[in-house]
């Protein structure tokens, strides 16, 4: 079952959202080289409430992990943006094998996958409102690189067995999602877009210099989750990441030297 036929793969989304060749698409490759040093960017200040965790969801195109949003409990400050954004959700996107799976590259390089954690403007009302602004949502990029065993992974993983068919949810507490970030907070950041319908150019990109770890076996356990819904043909959840799209003149600022 190849999710790029049975679905609408990335080069047909154009079809139904026109948006997906507009000026601020993401994902890019960043390229370092080109890459321009900003004094002025400040480090990134996430600060996460594990209690505000709420459920962990199989969407059909990733799966999810969902936070309270109805307070500024776990929120980002600081870094290239300004006033507050509080966390939406975290989700992951990662290929068939290790070696591709990732939405940004960097100087072409894929990693197996990519982390994403989903932020909104309190500027708006809510996230819905948000996402249609240019300056409604931050995501925050973490890539994973193949290595030891990420114990800090091992409950996500425990969770899939509930949630391994599309439209699968299962009750998630107390989970801190900041035990998910590397040990440096160097980033790259762009103005770019969601990475999946409806694609909208909303999004300040922040995306982590460097990897976390995650181990083969654990990649695996990612690629049992299902694309399909109970009682229909069993399709894998692999390969839900949109290639790099062009840069189109935007710049690259970098937080660190
Ligand atoms: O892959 S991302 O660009 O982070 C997509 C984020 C996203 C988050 C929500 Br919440 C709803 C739709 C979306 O497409
Ligand atoms: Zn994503």
């Amino acid at each position: 079952c190849d999710p790029n036929t049975e679905i609408q793969g990335p080069d047909k989304w154009c079809d139904n959202f026109p948006i997906a060749n507009g000026p601020r698409q993401s994902p890019i490759d960043i390229v370092p080289g080109a890459a321009s040093f900003d004094a002025e960017l400040k480090p990134l200040n996430l600060k996460y409430d594990p209690s505000t965790c709420l459920d962990i969801l199989n969407n059909g195109h990733s799966f999810q992990v969902t936070f309270v949003d109805d307070s500024d409990s776990s929120t980002l400050t600081d870094g290239p943006i300004t006033g507050t954004y509080r966390l939406k959700q975290f989700h992951f996107h990662w290929g068939a094998s290790d070696d591709k799976g990732s939405e940004h590259t960097v100087d072409g390089t894929k990693y197996p996958a990519e982390l994403h954690l989903v932020h909104w403007n309190t500027k708006y009302p809510s996230f819905g409102e948000a996402a249609s602004q240019p300056d409604g949502l931050a995501v925050v990029g973490v890539f994973l690189q193949i290595g030891a065993e990420n114990a800090k992974l091992q409950k996500l993983l425990e969770a899939f067995d509930s949630i391994k068919a599309k439209g699968k949810q299962t009750t998630f507490a107390n989970f801190d999602p900041a035990t998910l970030l590397p040990g440096s907070l160097d980033y790259w950041t762009y103005l770019g877009s969601l990475t999946t319908p409806p694609l909208l150019e909303s999004v300040t990109w922040i995306v982590c210099k460097e990897p976390i770890s995650v181990s083969s076996a654990q990649m695996a356990k990612f690629r049992s989750l299902l694309f399909s819904a109970e009682g229909e043909t069993e399709c894998c959840m692999v390969d839900n990441y949109r290639p790099p799209q062009p840069l189109k003149g935007r710049p690259v600022r970098a937080s660190f030297k």
